[in-house]
C-alpha cells in the first residue's frame, strides 16, 4: 500500500525570489509550509541574474569612469582590469545577499525545507526524492530558463548562457552576443567596459520592447565605447570546436569570437514538473493562469517568471507573492495587474519604464481606446522652451519636450544625455519614459504617483531641493500644465480683471 503522502497548509514549487517570498510570507503568519528546491537557493536573480549582473554592471562602471575622467578635468587612464578580482567582487555580493535567501534561514522561521527535485504524480500530490507531498494549497514558482535557439550548429559550441557567463575566469577576448534584449545589452556594455570586444547580434532590434527614442540613446552610446552591434541579422550557422566560434549570418559573412553567448529569451521551467497528471494547464509561453493566478486546478497557483505572458522580473516575482498570500493565507480575492510593472535596463544611459510607451498608448488609441496626451519632457535644446515646442495637431498626440540638459544637476554631472517622456491621461501620469543617468531611481515617484492617482498639478508644485535629478520629473509635469497656464486666453483675462482690482 502507497503510504499516504505528508500533508502541510501549503507546498512551495522554486525557491527563486517568488517562491521564497511565498514561502517567508506564509510561515511569519502561521501556516505549515514546505519548499521545494532542487538547484540553488535564491534562484536566477541572486545567482545567475540580477545580482552578478548589477554587480558585474558597477565594476565595469567603475572601468569607465576611469577611461572618460578627461572631461572633467582629470587625466583619464586606461583601467587595469584584473578580471578574476572583478569576479571575486561579483561571487562576494552574491554571498552577502546568499544568507538571506539561505535553507537555514527560512528552516529557522520553520520552513521545512527539501532539496530535490519536485514533480506532481497526481492533482495536489508532488512527489519529492521518493515521499510524496500534498498540500491545501500548492505554489508552482519554478522560474524559466534561457531560451536556445535551433540555430544549425549552435549545439556544437561551448556557448554560454545567463547560467554560465557568471563563472567565467578570463575575460573573453571577442565576446558574442546573440539576443540585444536586456540581458545582451546590459551584459554587451558591461563586458565591454572590462576590455572585451563585443559584438552584439539581434534578428531583429535591440530593446524592441521600449521607446525606439530612448532605445536610439543607448544604442549610440553603446556604439561609441566600442561595441559592434549588428540588427536585422539572423545567423544561419555556427561552427567551432577547439577554435574560434564562427556565426555565419545569412548575409554570408563571417563574425569571428573567442565566445558566444546566447541571450535569446526565455523558456518557462516547467519540464518534468508532471504538469499532465496534475491536470494542469501550460504551453510554450509558460503555466496558465487566471487574474488571480489560479491554474486550471483552483487550489494550485502560479507565480513568476512560469506564468505565462507575466512579464519576468524580481519585483514582479514579489508582487505575485503577495496576491498568492492573501488569498491562501487569508482566503481574501487579489488580482494581478500588470499594466503598470515598472521595468528598467541597466545600460548607460539606463532604460526606464512604467506604463505604456507612446508606441502602445497610440496604437491603443487608435483602436478607440482611451484619449491620451504625450507630454514628451525630453529635455529639448539647451535652454528650449518646452512649450515652444508642444504639438497641438489634432492628428496626433500633442507632444512637448524637455532633456536632462534643462536640469543643472545633469550639467554639473555632465550626463545630460537623456529624457524624460510623460503619457497624460486626465490631467494624471499614464505612462513613463526615461532614460539617462538614474533612470531606474528616477520611476520611483512616478511609481508612487500612478499608484495614488496623483495629479500632475501636484507633482508640478512639489518642492524638490536644487540641484537633483528629481526636478526633472517636476520640470516634466510643468511641461505639460504650463501651456495650459501661460498661454491660456482665460487665465489672462481673469489676471488682468484681478490686476484692476488688487489694492
Ligand atoms: C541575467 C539576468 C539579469 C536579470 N536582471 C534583472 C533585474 O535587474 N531586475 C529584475 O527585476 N529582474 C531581472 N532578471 C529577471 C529575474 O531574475 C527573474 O524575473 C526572477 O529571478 C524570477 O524569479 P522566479 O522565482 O520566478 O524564478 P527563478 O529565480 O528562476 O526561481 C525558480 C527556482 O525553481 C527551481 N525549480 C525549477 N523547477 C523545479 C522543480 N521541478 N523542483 C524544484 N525546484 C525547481 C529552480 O532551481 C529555481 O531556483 C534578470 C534575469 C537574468 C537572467
Ligand atoms: N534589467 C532587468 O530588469 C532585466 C535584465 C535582464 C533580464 N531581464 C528579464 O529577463 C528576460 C529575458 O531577457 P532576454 O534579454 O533573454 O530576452 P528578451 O526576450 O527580452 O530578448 C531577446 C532578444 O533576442 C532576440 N533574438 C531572439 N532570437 C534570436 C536569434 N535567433 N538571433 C538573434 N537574436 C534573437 C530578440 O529579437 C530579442 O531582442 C527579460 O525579458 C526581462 O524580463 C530583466
Amino acid at each position: 500500500m502507497t503510504p499516504k503522502p505528508t500533508r502541510s497548509d501549503l507546498i512551495v514549487i522554486g525557491a527563486g525570489a517568488a517562491g521564497l517570498s511565498v514561502a517567508s510570507g506564509a510561515v511569519q503568519m502561521g501556516a505549515s509550509v514546505t519548499l521545494i528546491e532542487a538547484g540553488e537557493m535564491g534562484g536566477d536573480c541572486l545567482n545567475h541574474g540580477c545580482v552578478p549582473s548589477k554587480a558585474l554592471i558597477a565594476a565595469a562602471a567603475r572601468a569607465h569612469q576611469m577611461r572618460d575622467a578627461g572631461r572633467f578635468g582629470i587625466t583619464p587612464v586606461e583601467p587595469q582590469v584584473d578580471f578574476p578580482a572583478v569576479m571575486d567582487h561579483v561571487r562576494s555580493v552574491i554571498a552577502g545577499i546568499a544568507p538571506h535567501d539561505s535553507q537555514e534561514r527560512f528552516a529557522g522561521l520553520g520552513v521545512r525545507v527539501l532539496r530535490a527535485h519536485a514533480r506532481f504524480v497526481g492533482p495536489r500530490l508532488i512527489e519529492v526524492a521518493g515521499e510524496r507531498l500534498t498540500a491545501r494549497r500548492i505554489v508552482i514558482a519554478t522560474g524559466s530558463r534561457p531560451f536556445v535557439p535551433p540555430i544549425p550548429g549552435l549545439d556544437t559550441v561551448e556557448y554560454l548562457t545567463n547560467e554560465t557567463i557568471f563563472g567565467l575566469d578570463a575575460l573573453p577576448g571577442h565576446l558574442a552576443i546573440l539576443g540585444g534584449g536586456p540581458i545582451g545589452a546590459e551584459l554587451a556594455q558591461a563586458f565591454r567596459r572590462l576590455g572585451a570586444e563585443v559584438t552584439l547580434i539581434d534578428s531583429g532590434t535591440i530593446l524592441s520592447r521600449e521607446d525606439p527614442q530612448a532605445v536610439a540613446l543607448v544604442r549610440e552610446a553603446m556604439k561609441r565605447e566600442g561595441v559592434a552591434i549588428r540588427e536585422d541579422t539572423r545567423i544561419a550557422s555556427v561552427e567551432g570546436g577547439a577554435g574560434p566560434i564562427r556565426l555565419h549570418p545569412e548575409t554570408g559573412e563571417v563574425i569571428e569570437a573567442t565566445h558566444l553567448l546566447v541571450a535569446t529569451g526565455r523558456t518557462a521551467g516547467v519540464d518534468g514538473l508532471g504538469l499532465e497528471a496534475a491536470g494542469i494547464r501550460a504551453d510554450a509561453r509558460g503555466i496558465e493562469t487566471d487574474a488571480r493566478l489560479r491554474t486550471s486546478d483552483r487550489h494550485v497557483y502560479a507565480i513568476g517568471d512560469v506564468v505565462a505572458d507575466a512579464p519576468s522580473f524580481t519585483h514582479v516575482a514579489g508582487y505575485h507573492a503577495g496576491i498568492v498570500i492573501r488569498q491562501a493565507m487569508l482566503g481574501l480575492p487579489a488580482r494581478a495587474d500588470h499594466s503598470r510593472i515598472p521595468r528598467v535596463t541597466y545600460t548607460s544611459p539606463e532604460l526606464a519604464q512604467l506604463g505604456p510607451t507612446e508606441a502602445e498608448a497610440r496604437s491603443a488609441r487608435r483602436k478607440g481606446g482611451q484619449s491620451v496626451a504625450v507630454a514628451m519632457a525630453e529635455g529639448g535644446a539647451a535652454g528650449a522652451d518646452p512649450a515652444a515646442t508642444t504639438d497641438t495637431r489634432t492628428d496626433v498626440i500633442p507632444t512637448s519636450y524637455l532633456r536632462y540638459t534643462d536640469n543643472d544637476r545633469a550639467r554639473t554631472e555632465k550626463a545630460t544625455e537623456g529624457f524624460v517622456k510623460l503619457l497624460i491621461r486626465k490631467g494624471k501620469p499614464h505612462g513613463v519614459t526615461i532614460v539617462g543617468p538614474q533612470a531606474g531611481d528616477l520611476l520611483a515617484p512616478w511609481v508612487q504617483a500612478m499608484a495614488s492617482g496623483t495629479r500632475l498639478t501636484v507633482i508640478s508644485g512639489l518642492v524638490l531641493p536644487y540641484p537633483t535629478l528629481p526636478e526633472l520629473g517636476k520640470r516634466a509635469a510643468g511641461a505639460y500644465l504650463s501651456p495650459k497656464l501661460f498661454d491660456n486666453p482665460w487665465v489672462e483675462r481673469v489676471v488682468r480683471l484681478i490686476q484692476r482690482v488688487l489694492p
